[in-house]
C-alpha cells in the first residue's frame, strides 16, 4: 500500500522533493490532525517481534523511510514481515514471523535511521555469517564507537577497520555471550536501548552500566524497558544508569502503535505561532514517548493545553513565553521548541542537548545558522542554544538532510512570508505525509474561519 505516493519498502535512498514555499497562516488555526505511528515504538516492536518466540502483529505502525529501513534490515536477516490491511489510517499492519535462525552474508543499510544503525547492530551477532552495516552518506558521521566497543565486550566479533564508525562488518556466530559491561552512552541513549532489546537473547543476559557524565533521552530508555516488560522480560534497574536483563524468551504479541507525539509537536506548536487551536487525536493518557512532555512544555510557554476525549488540544495564549529549559530528556523536540522561541516575548535558553550535534545533522549549529540567515539572533552554547527573538525576514531555510529542521522551517514560515525550505522531502524519514497534512491543517482552518464569519453575518 502506498500513502501519498510513498512506498513503505523502497530500497532507494531518501527521496527529496526540492524547494517548498512554506505556507503562511492567514488567520487563527482551527484544525484537528491525526499523525502516523511512532517511529521509536514501531522500530522497537519490529526488533522485539523479530526476536520473539512466536509471531506478532503491529497495528497502525509507522510507514516511513526509518521504518522501511528496519523492515528491510530484518528481512535481510531472515525475518518474515508481511503487510496486512488493518484499521490504521496511514498504512497496513505488520505481521512479523521471527527468524529461525538469523541469516548472515547480507548488508543492512540504515538510511538515516539512528534506531536501525544501533538496534540492528545489536542483532547482527545472532546471524550465521557476516552482516555489513552501513548508512546513507549523510548519516555516516553519527556516533557508533561506544556501541562497537560494547558489542565487542559482550563477545561480538566486529571488523570496523579500526575506524569506530559505519560502515563495519559483524562476523555473526549465531549467538552472543552477553555478560557484565560498561558503556558511555552520553552520545546517544540508542546504544543502551539497542543492547537492552537484544539482551534477553544473549547466552547469559546482560548487566549494563552507563559511565558517561550525562545520559540523554531517558524516556526512550524507559520506552525500551516498558516494551520488553510487555513481552514478558523484566529489566531490573538497581540504580540510575544501570540495567540487568535476564536471558529469557521474548513473547510474540499484538501491539498497537501510538501516534508519534514528536511528529505531532510542530502541529501543536503551529497553534501558538499562528493563533487559534490545534488538536491531535489519539493522544495517549500515559506514554514513554518524550512528546508526552509537550503538555507541560507548551503550557510553560504560554499555551492552554487540554486533553479531552483522547485528543490533546493546544490553544494559543496572549504570547509565547521565553523559557530556560533542560531538554536532555527530549532532545528530539528541540527544533520545534526552537521555532516557538524565535517568536517569544523574551529570550530562551535550551540546555542539556549537546548530544543533538550528533543527530541527523549538528542541530545546534544548523538551527542557529538558519535563523540568523532570516535576520534572527541565536547563539550556540556548548550544551544548548540561546534564542533572542528578533523580527525575521523572508529567505531560504536549509533542511540539512534533517526532517526536524524541515518542519522548523515550516513553523517559521507560518508567521514569516517567503520562507523557502530547500528539501521538504526529508520529512519522509518519519512522516512522508508532512507537507500534505500541514497544508490540510491550514485549509481546514480557513474553511472553519470562513464558515464562522458567514454564520456571524
Ligand atoms: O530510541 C529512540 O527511539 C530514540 C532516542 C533518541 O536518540 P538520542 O538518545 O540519540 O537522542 C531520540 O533523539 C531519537 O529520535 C529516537
Ligand atoms: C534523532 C532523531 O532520529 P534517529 O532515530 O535517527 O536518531 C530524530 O528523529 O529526531
Amino acid at each position: 500500500m502506498t500513502v501519498d505516493g510513498y512506498s513503505p519498502n523502497s530500497q532507494t535512498a531518501p527521496k527529496r522533493s526540492g524547494h517548498w514555499r512554506a505556507p503562511t497562516a492567514t488567520g487563527p488555526l482551527n484544525a484537528t490532525v491525526t499523525v502516523p505511528g511512532s517511529k521509536s515504538l514501531t522500530n522497537r516492536e519490529l526488533i522485539l517481534a523479530a526476536l520473539a518466540d512466536s509471531p506478532s502483529r503491529l497495528t497502525a505502525p509507522l510507514h516511513s523511510d526509518d521504518s522501511a529501513r528496519m523492515v528491510d534490515a530484518l528481512r535481510a536477516l531472515g525475518v518474515g514481515i508481511e503487510l496486512e490491511s488493518g484499521d490504521g489510517l496511514y498504512g497496513d499492519d505488520f505481521l512479523v514471523t521471527p527468524a529461525k535462525p538469523f541469516r548472515g552474508d547480507t548488508v543492512v543499510d540504515s538510511g538515516q535511521a539512528g534506531t536501525v544503525m544501533r538496534f540492528a547492530a545489536a542483532l547482527a551477532g545472532f546471524a550465521h555469517g557476516d552482516v555489513t552495516l552501513t548508512a546513507h552518506e549523510s548519516a555516516l558521521h553519527r556516533p557508533m564507537g561506544a556501541m562497537i566497543s560494547a558489542l565487542r565486550d559482550v563477545g561480538v566479533d566486529i571488523d570496523d577497520g579500526a575506524r569506530w564508525t559505519l560502515p563495519f562488518t559483524v562476523r555473526g556466530r549465531g549467538h552472543v555471550r552477553g555478560g557484565e559491561i560498561t558503556i558511555d552512552a552520553s552520545a546517544s541513549s540508542q546504544f543502551v536501548s539497542g543492547l537492552l532489546l537484544a539482551a534477553p537473547r544473549f547466552d547469559v543476559g546482560l548487566h549494563l552500566r552507563h559511565c558517561g557524565d550525562r545520559l540523554p533521552s531517558i524516556p526512550h530508555i524507559d520506552m525500551t524497558v516498558e516494551s520488553l516488560a510487555h513481552r514478558g522480560v523484566h529489566v531490573e534497574r538497581p540504580a540510575v544508569g544501570e540495567w540487568i536483563v535476564p536471558a529469557s524468551s521474548i513473547r510474540g504479541k499484538d501491539v498497537a502503535i501510538e501516534p508519534d507525539l514528536s511528529n505531532a509537536a510542530p502541529f501543536l506548536a503551529a497553534a501558538m505561532i499562528a493563533g487559534g487551536s490545534v488538536s491531535v487525536t489519539g493522544w495517549p493518557a500515559h506514554s514513554t514517548q518524550p512528546g508526552a512532555m509537550l503538555s507541560d512544555i507548551l503550557s510553560l510557554m504560554g499555551a492552554r493545553v487540554v486533553r479531552r476525549g483522547g485528543a490533546l488540544t493546544v490553544t494559543a495564549g496572549s504570547s509565547i513565553h521565553g523559557v530556560d529549559l533542560d531538554l536532555s530528556a527530549a532532545g528530539e523536540l528541540t527544533p520545534t521548541i526552537f521555532a516557538l522561541a524565535a517568536f517569544a516575548d523574551a529570550p530562551t535558553t535550551l540546555y542539556g542537548i549537546g548530544h543533538i550535534r550528533g543527530h541527523e545533522t549538528d542541530r545546534i549549529a544548523a538551527l542557529v545558522g538558519e535563523l540568523r540567515a532570516l535576520g534572527g539572533e541565536a547563539h550556540e552554547l556548548e550544551d544548548g542554544i540561546r534564542i533572542v527573538p528578533q523580527p525575521l525576514h523572508e529567505g531560504g531555510w536549509r533542511a540539512h538532510h534533517d526532517h526536524r529542521l524541515a518542519t522548523t522551517g515550516a513553523l517559521i514560515g507560518l508567521a514569516v512570508d517567503g520562507v523557502e525550505v530547500d528539501d521538504i522531502g526529508t520529512t519522509a524519514k518519519t512522516m512522508p505525509q508532512f507537507p500534505t497534512i500541514w497544508q490540510r491543517m491550514l485549509d481546514d482552518s480557513d474553511r472553519v474561519d470562513s464558515a464562522e464569519a458567514m454564520h456571524s453575518l
